[in-house]
């Protein structure tokens, strides 16, 4: 990506780097399966105990014992709720399964060839995910292409922030030390794309083919990464 104003990539990652099915029919099912054995080998592990405070706060039941926290936790999982206590436990859990070697990364082999590319031509790359940024750093730690956490110069999760609120993709822009118009959001999500865009970011959709995005939202749209370099020389800044 040459001549045009853009200085970092931005990337979701379910949806855009990496299969949708992946993360709903492997990832979610791994940690559901192991949430209560986790929460009750590791109770007294800090970071669990802070988790499981948490999620009890957000549903406003500070009355639930383990086993009732553990239920609510996987009907999150279920509910594909973004909820970061929730997704704090998905990545501990995650992380035995990638080190045993019983999960692997999913990543497009699009994503991992022009991520690698991006970075070569001296763009700065970023993550910003639902799942906590240790998930992310296992995913793109463990894939088929191998360890591409090297490729990033930074890792964002919803501690910045929600992925629908533009101040999160302010906040971003600020620790990447640039102005937002020169960052290049792309995600599968056209709320998230909504308020990288109210942010001041340029936004590209990816449509893979496995969701259907809303009609009329307005941002260019990519079906993989080998669409994105034509797209952005259109962008403006
Ligand atoms: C980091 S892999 C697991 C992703 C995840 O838990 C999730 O909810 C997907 O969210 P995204 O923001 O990447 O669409
Ligand atoms: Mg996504």
């Amino acid at each position: 990506m040459t001549n045009h104003p853009i200085r970092a990539v931005l990337t979701d990652i379910e949806g855009t780097t990496s299969s949708i099915s992946f993360v709903k029919d492997v990832l979610f099912p791994y940690a559901r399966q192991r949430l209560a054995g986790y929460v009750a080998e590791h109770a007294d592990d800090p970071t669990v105990k802070a988790a499981l405070t948490e999620a009890r706060v957000l549903a406003g039941r500070a009355d639930l014992s383990q086993d009732e926290t553990v239920a609510l936790l996987q009907s999150w999982i279920d509910a594909d709720r973004k909820a970061t206590p929730l997704k704090t436990l998905q990545g501990l859990i995650w992380e035995d399964g990638y080190r045993s070697g019983t999960l692997k990364g999913d990543l497009y082999p699009d994503a991992a060839e022009f991520l690698a590319r991006w970075r070569n031509e001296g763009l700065s790359l970023y993550v910003y995910s639902s799942g906590s940024v240790l998930a992310q750093k296992l995913i793109f730690g463990h894939t088929e292409f191998g360890d591409l956490t090297i490729l990033f110069s930074g890792f964002f999760d919803t501690l910045v922030g929600a992925k629908t609120d533009h101040a999160s993709y302010a906040a971003i822009a600020e620790v990447a030390d640039l102005p937002p118009f020169r960052i290049l959001f792309l995600s599968d999500n056209t709320a998230e794309l909504d308020a990288a865009r109210e942010a001041g970011m340029m936004t590209i959709a990816l449509d893979r083919g496995e969701a259907v995005l809303p009609e009329g939202h307005g941002h260019p749209v990519a079906r993989d990464f080998s669409e994105i370099d034509a797209l952005a020389g259109t962008l403006k800044a």
